[in-house]
């Protein structure tokens, strides 16, 4: 059975979309509008994991969503909520999970993350909160039961000595507890080849924990990656499990751990040398068993020297280091992954007649491809959905593709600087598939800058 998803947010776009997301990864969605409805809904539909917004329109101090949560949580203690804020909200974020939110994702949200993020729940609760069975659960959520014997490193597509390269070091590597530190840019494969790692590791029957650094707000790093006991801060309700302890005896996958802010690289540089934490408020040491694996798209050498990275903590991570090379980098293997990715359309959209043509093909090879893999995924896709013949040309994925290069009308008279950098955000953001992380690299931004302006020049 599939697992189940309740969006609580007033805005039917977002939910919209939120629900074509999760129906294309397999769970059984359902939307309500209404606070007043939040309740009955969890009651009759028994969700595995709720997305609750914070900020309802009409009570845009987010005071609505803070009752609700709070409400639902008295009712359901175990219920796994995750919460939806935008980036100028943070603060309220951080209360929610104080309050016994689970996690939280920001507005507008990285699919991927927020795919993350229910996986996580669904992999880590041991006692959903209606008592479904965990093992079904975990099952729904990723196959990795299903797919245990066949070769981890099958989903990383590719044949260019390049790739297979660092596969050849990754397949080495896996048996050991060594810590692995994977460079590349964004949409590189980095995550792909850290699960591929825990799968071929003999921690494979046990958790993979993925956790996105860059996204967590200082004042919530120590609870998130160690845990907190119920009384910790004021209104910590209920104990929460860091990620620490959901990855025990498994793999904790730390990705962007370049963004860390300098307090918090002394923190996890001394849980990894002591192997042990404590829980906020717990007073206690716990002794972890976690392999670590790290990313970054960031060059942590020149952030070494710069100051903004520690040297000590980069010894500590990267025993190992494998870096992914960039799309351009290996041409030869962008037909065999347009290849791969057009499959998996004809299967998903049910047309068994999705093809390319040649002149596709070549169009393909001669792309830059800033945001990588993940970019030609997401236009293979688009322009799949959107074709309304089964045989793509170049013209309709370059149509797709959206901005041209830079021309010499790039700056053109009579557009201010800021209308420049909205079009620049908004074609960025196109090109990406809405993917925060990717537009941010490729727009040369971090995230909070990127949120920053799309919240200050209101991008939806
Ligand atoms: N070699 C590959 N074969 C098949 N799919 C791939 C490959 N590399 C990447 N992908 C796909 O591209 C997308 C991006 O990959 P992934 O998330 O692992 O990249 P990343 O380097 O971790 O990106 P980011 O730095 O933005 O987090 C995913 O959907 C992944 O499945």
């Amino acid at each position: 059975m599939a697992a189940s998803v309740l969006i609580i947010d007033d805005d039917r776009t977002v939910c919209t979309s939120l629900e074509l997301l999760l129906r294309r990864a397999g769970y059984t969605v359902r939307s309500v509008y209404y606070p007043a409805e939040a309740a009955a809904a969890v009651a009759e539909f028994a969700p595995d994991v709720v997305l609750l917004d914070l900020n309802f329109t009409i009570e845009t101090s987010g005071r609505g969503g803070m009752k609700l949560l709070g409400e639902l949580l008295a009712a359901y203690p175990e219920l796994p909520v995750i919460q939806m804020t935008g980036w100028a909200t943070v603060q309220l974020a951080v209360e929610g999970m104080k309050a016994g939110a689970r996690d939280f994702i920001a507005k507008p949200w990285d699919n991927h993350e927020l795919l993350n993020a229910i996986k996580t729940q669904l992999v880590t609760s041991p006692l959903p909160w209606r008592g479904a069975g965990g093992e079904e659960l975990a099952e729904h959520a990723g196959a990795k039961k299903a797919t245990k014997t066949a070769d981890p490193f099958a989903p990383l597509i590719g044949t260019s000595s390049a790739l297979q390269g660092v596969i050849d070091q990754a397949r080495r590597v896996a048996p050991t507890q060594a810590s692995v530190l994977v460079t590349g840019e964004s949409g590189t494969g980095k995550e792909l080849i850290a699960e591929a790692i825990h799968g071929a590791s003999k921690r494979s029957g046990g958790p993979f924990v993925a956790v996105n650094l860059g996204g967590v707000p200082e004042g919530l790093f120590e609870s998130e990656l160690f845990g907190h006991t119920a009384g910790a801060f004021t209104d910590a309700r209920s104990d929460r499990r860091g990620r620490f302890e959901l990855a025990e005896g498994g793999t904790l996958f730390l990705d962007e751990v370049g963004d860390l802010a300098p307090a918090a690289q002394v923190k996890l540089l001394r849980v990894l040398q002591e192997r042990q934490y404590e829980r906020l408020g717990e007073g206690r040491p716990r002794p972890t068993d976690v392999r670590v694996v790290s990313a970054t798209s960031r060059n942590l050498d020149t952030m070494v020297a710069a100051g903004t990275f520690r040297e000590d903590l980069l010894y500590r991570i990267n025993l190992i280091h494998l870096h992914l090379p960039a799309l351009r980098e290996r041409p030869g293997d962008i037909a065999l992954l347009a290849d791969h990715f057009l499959a998996s359309a004809r299967r998903r959209y049910d047309r068994t007649g999705l093809m390319l043509d040649s002149g596709a093909v070549s169009w393909l090879r001669r792309q830059p491809f800033p945001g990588n893999v993940r970019q030609l995924q997401n236009l293979i896709e688009r322009t799949a959905i959107l074709s309304p013949a089964d045989t793509l040309s170049a013209e309709q994925l370059e149509r797709q593709a959206g901005e041209r290069p830079v021309a010499s009308n790039f700056a053109p008279s009579g557009v201010t600087l800021e209308q420049m950098e909205i079009r620049m955000i908004r074609a960025a953001l196109g090109r990406n598939g809405g993917e925060i992380t990717a537009t941010a690299r490729e727009l040369g931004l971090t995230r909070a800058a990127l949120y920053r302006r799309v919240e200050k020049y209101g991008i939806g």
